[in-house]
């Protein structure tokens, strides 16, 4: 689907919709349970994807009223209790790679065979690593191609035991080895070959496993415990442990890599003198929330109340900056779009993982902004955008069937000079489905294949 965004303001209150790394992790680790209620969750293409896996194990996931899954309050879950069945059919990934992976060690688990695969993108992204740890804890887990890429054929059960794997093509496997090895008999013991990137979501896995009163521990060199995962040599996670949330549910909080897009139109395209406000950015343990800091280097007005959840921002003048997204992959194609719009240079460093997504992620900001006019200059771990407002002018380019490149674009599309068209805008259904209703709603002038404003 083309969507046609024209020079627009923006104004007024939105609601960051609920985040996706918590809502796949909330419905597996109620999977894993004897049954929990996921509650505000975000209903989108990658969650289903998590939800027809844990189905696909034996548990059921459905909405807690008549009004159908994608307008839940809430998802009641049955669980599987630990114990995944063999599932009855391939399990399809889609696009999500947290759903392939943490679905990848929850499948070991079962007695039998299952087959996992995704759409091409997925089948793109690298899965060697974490079947190459389930190999070495004694399950047969393959790549159909031989390629380390899915299709993928997982035949468990798994034990437990200790692994060693490396840290810095996705923290996904840390993630999915906690979780499912909380199940095992033995336990597992993970050993960081390279140093943890993304780390900041291994702390959210750690923060929804306390909530599940499941105990898993970040290991320094010499073994002892510490706080969180940020230079973590390893960790630990004992077997035997029971999923069971407090209460019998879990609430999801706000995503702070969608509300990342609302700063950034804000920053750049707020009415002048009027705020964008967005509600349900309330604290956790993502570090997407490092948005805040980067736009207010950039020169960016803009407050958070962390108690009240909301974060407010005006237009200002941005300047170009230096930002490290080893921890924060996801913002990239974000300050890609806020570094066209500031003046000078903003440079991207420690970014090669952010090649491994939905796509090349570096390549597709460098080339999509050039063709907006914004000069770029791409290395293998940094992207440097030369920005300049003025330079920007309306054009077609391809969202690369990826909802954040998408979502990013049309960020730069609010300061473009003229009508932007973006090519497959109906992606945005991976993480935020009503991205551009809200952004209709603040005042983006957007056209949808005949949808109108
Ligand atoms: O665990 C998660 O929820 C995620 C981890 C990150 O991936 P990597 O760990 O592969 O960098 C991030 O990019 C992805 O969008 C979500
Ligand atoms: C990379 C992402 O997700 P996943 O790895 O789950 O596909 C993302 O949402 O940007």
């Amino acid at each position: 689907m083309d969507v046609r965004v024209t020079t627009s303001t923006v104004r007024g209150t939105t609601r960051a919709p609920p985040s996706k790394s918590y809502t796949h992790r909330a419905l597996l680790a109620a999977g894993y349970s004897d049954g929990a209620t996921v509650r505000s969750p975000l209903v989108s293409a990658d969650t289903k994807a998590t939800a027809r896996a844990v189905t696909a194990f034996g548990g059921a996931v459905e909405p807690d009223s008549a009004a159908g899954i994608d307008d839940a309050d809430a998802l009641v879950v049955d669980g599987f209790g630990g114990r995944p069945a063999v599932p009855g059919d391939v399990i399809d990934c889609a696009n999500s790679g947290t759903t392939m992976r943490l679905v990848t060690a929850a499948a070991a688990l079962a007695d039998g065979t299952t087959v996992l695969t995704g759409d091409g993108s997925l089948r793109s992204r690298p899965q060697g690593p974490l079947l190459e740890a389930l190999d070495d804890l004694g399950v047969r887990a393959e790549s159909t191609r031989g390629n380390g890429r899915a299709p993928l054929v997982v035949s468990g059960p798994l034990a437990g035991g200790d692994v060693a794997i490396p840290g810095d093509v996705s923290s996904q496997y840390v993630t999915a080895l906690l979780m499912a090895g909380a199940v095992t008999d033995e336990g597992v013991e993970i050993d960081l070959t390279t140093p943890l990137k993304s780390a900041p979501y291994v702390d959210i896995t750690l923060e929804l496993l306390d909530d599940f009163g499941i105990e898993a521990t970040p290991v320094a060199d010499d073994g002892g415990a510490l706080d969180g995962a940020a230079g973590a040599a390893g960790f630990v996670v004992e077997g035997g442990q029971s999923y069971a949330p407090a209460g019998g549910s879990y609430t999801v909080p706000g995503d702070f890599s969608s509300i990342s897009y609302l700063v950034a139109a804000g920053a750049v395209a707020a009415e002048s003198g009027e705020p964008v406000r967005i509600e349900g950015a309330v604290p956790s343990a993502q570090g997407d929330s490092a948005i805040v800091e980067i736009a207010e280097r950039m020169g960016a007005d803009v407050e958070w109340d962390r108690e009240a959840g909301v974060i407010t921002v005006r237009r200002s003048e941005l300047s170009g900056v230096e930002v490290d997204v080893g921890d924060t992959p996801d913002l990239l194609p974000t300050i890609a779009a806020l570094g066209a719009v500031a003046d000078g240079d903003t440079h991207i460093t420690n970014c090669e993982h952010v090649r491994y997504k939905e796509t090349d992620r570096v390549s597709a900001m460098a080339e999509e902004l050039a063709t907006l006019g914004a000069e770029t200059t791409e290395e293998p771990d940094t992207l440097t955008v030369h920005g300049s407002e003025s330079e920007l002018r309306g054009a077609t380019v391809d969202g690369r069937a990826d909802h954040r490149i998408v979502m990013s674009l049309a960020v730069a599309a609010l300061v473009a000079e003229g009508t932007t068209t973006i090519r497959g805008g109906e992606h945005v259904d991976v993480s935020f489905p009503n991205f551009f209703e809200a952004m209709a709603d603040l005042g983006m002038a957007v056209e949808r294949d005949g949808a109108g404003e």
